[in-house]
């Protein structure tokens, strides 16, 4: 059964006027390598550490600034939240549509509350804690093009003609800002959109964004601004000693006017500077040594990178259940070709390293995880293509070869196709990016060794589910298998309203 929304009864929980208060057991272990009986064993000791949660119930108001806003997932997004808070419908070549918002975990995900008379009882994933309606969000954001939304919208070729036709009087009149434009960072075929740039020096175009994103609050009244990266993938940075390797080096190298500071990190630390959060949803190593540091030096949340929507995600699912069942992956190969505008800026050799190291290091955590599959060192054979072939625009064709060894020296081949338009499984991952990324910031927490409250670390691991390559604090864990990200999402919600995490047990009917 489905229900609408619940409320949590427990001495554990306490809703105020103005947050809710959780006390949380986590459950969790230590372990100690040492010498038992006159042999090293490893012990795992069961530990429990008390939590408390503090979570501010009061929505802002939000803006969301897209840095590449003019693109295909900038211009589907706007136009599918539009779509959704005007309630639109259009005609299609099957059925008249309505506006939904599949393919959000938060928008269209549910939770399981418990049972009730045999009964599993399950609730939308928004309804754990108070979240930004996707309705009463404010887009702007800068493009290095300068085509209206509508526009945009059309050359995207993305949505149903009729949908368009209905949104243009809406996003007509939405013009991106200026963007910052280095040919050095990204294919040379971007060159020919790239009328509407920021010019000056990197500190001026800095102080530029600062000044664009103060503006934009001012002008919509937001009390809020979350900024996401939807703009092309760059190439990676080089990160140098004395570059951008410390806070200090990388500011410096601003004021130098150092041409190996890429645009995307010259958006981030305007970000972090002014305490806005930065999401990339683009696998280029935007967050260098000195930006991270500045990011926990501010407190800033930074999250990414590149946005996990369908080739890999299917990856991070069944490399999972693959292993997770015994069964030893040897050889991946993952070919898709596009023919949208991000297609062909990853036409380029640079541009298309950034995108084949994010969409080749999701299996590692998985593959880590069994030594009775793999040795250490030893992993599957895994090769990425991506090709840009024009006709097909936004519909991304993926084909998929998993090959594993199976019992007694058997052989498993699985093969995939998967054909979608890129965008409409991008745009709604930027919403729960940036709806997460905002309900973060509400978030305080301490363990009970702990004086005070504090915020989640800066770098929002929390993010991971709806990443390729998800950014870690230095020295953390990277998981990459779907179904603990999201557990693992879901399951810090559920302790902030008081739920004990989904451990699937059940064991009131065992
Ligand atoms: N399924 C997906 O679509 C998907 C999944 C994962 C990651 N991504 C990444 O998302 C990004 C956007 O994808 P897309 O399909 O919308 O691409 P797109 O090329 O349609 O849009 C990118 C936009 O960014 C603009 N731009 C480029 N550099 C800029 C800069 N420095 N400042 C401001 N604007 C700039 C371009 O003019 C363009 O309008 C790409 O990096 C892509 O790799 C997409
Ligand atoms: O998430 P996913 O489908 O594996 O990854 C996609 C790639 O397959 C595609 O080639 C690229 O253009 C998109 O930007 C996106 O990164």
């Amino acid at each position: 059964m489905f229900i609408e929304s619940f409320k949590v009864e427990s001495p554990n929980v306490k809703y105020t006027e103005n947050e809710i208060l959780s006390v949380y057991s986590y459950e969790t272990t230590e372990l100690v390598h040492e010498d038992r009986e006159g042999t090293y064993q490893w012990i795992v000791k069961p530990k429990t550490v008390k939590y408390e949660f503090k979570t501010d119930i009061h929505v802002p108001k939000l803006g969301v600034m897209l840095v590449g806003w003019g693109g295909n997932n900038g211009s589907t997004l706007t136009a599918g939240v539009i779509a959704n808070r005007e309630g639109i419908s259009w005609a299609t070549k099957d059925k008249v549509q309505q506006a939904n918002y599949f393919g959000s975990l938060t928008q269209a995900s549910s939770i399981r509350v418990g049972s009730f008379n045999g009964e599993e009882i399950y609730a939308p994933f928004k309804s754990l804690l108070p979240m930004v309606n996707p309705d009463d969000i404010v887009f702007g954001g800068w493009d290095i093009s300068d085509m209206n939304l509508a526009d945009a919208m059309a050359r995207a070729r993305v949505l149903d003609i009729d949908l368009q036709k209905q949104l243009r009087p809406y996003m007509e009149s939405m013009l991106p800002l200026p963007g910052i434009y280095d040919p050095d960072f990204i294919a040379a075929n971007q060159g020919a959109r790239a009328n509407n740039v920021i010019k000056g020096t990197k500190k001026e175009q800095v102080q530029q964004i600062i000044k664009d994103i103060r503006e934009f609050k001012e002008q919509n009244k937001v009390d809020k601004v979350v900024v996401l990266w939807t703009a092309n993938t760059e190439r990676y940075s080089n990160v140098v000693v004395g570059l951008n390797d410390t806070v200090e080096n990388l500011l410096g190298s601003v004021d130098k006017n150092e041409a190996e500071i890429s645009p995307s990190t010259l958006y981030a630390i305007a970000c972090v500077l002014e305490n806005v959060p930065f999401i990339n949803g683009s696998p280029q190593n935007t967050f260098v040594p000195g930006l991270i540091d500045l990011a926990i030096r501010r407190n800033c949340l930074i999250g990414g990178d590149d946005f996990k929507s369908g080739q890999t995600k299917m990856k991070s699912v069944l490399v999972d259940f693959l292993v997770g069942a015994g069964i030893k992956p040897t050889s991946i190969v993952s070919y898709n070709h596009l023919g949208n505008n991000d297609g062909m800026n990853l036409s380029a050799p640079q541009t298309f390293r950034s995108k084949e190291i994010s969409k080749s290091n999701v299996v590692d955590d998985m593959v880590s995880s069994n030594g009775i599959l793999y040795e250490p060192g030893e992993h599957p054979d895994h090769v990425v293509v991506i090709k840009y072939v024009p006709y097909v625009a936004d519909s991304k064709r993926a084909m998929d070869e998993y090959t594993s060894e199976i019992f007694l020296g058997g052989k498993n081949t699985i093969v995939m196709h998967n054909t979608c338009e890129d965008s409409l499984l991008a745009a709604p991952i930027i919403l729960d990016l940036v709806l997460l990324a905002e309900l973060s910031t509400r978030i305080q927490l301490k363990s009970e060794a702990e004086g005070k409250f504090h915020s989640f670390h800066p770098v929002a691991t929390i993010l991971s589910y709806l990443s390729k390559a998800p950014l870690v604090p230095p020295g953390t864990p990277v998981v990459n298998a779907l179904s603990k990200q999201r557990a693992m999402l879901e399951n810090i919600l559920r302790a902030c309203v008081g739920l004990a995490p989904e451990n699937n047990m059940i064991l009131e009917y065992k």
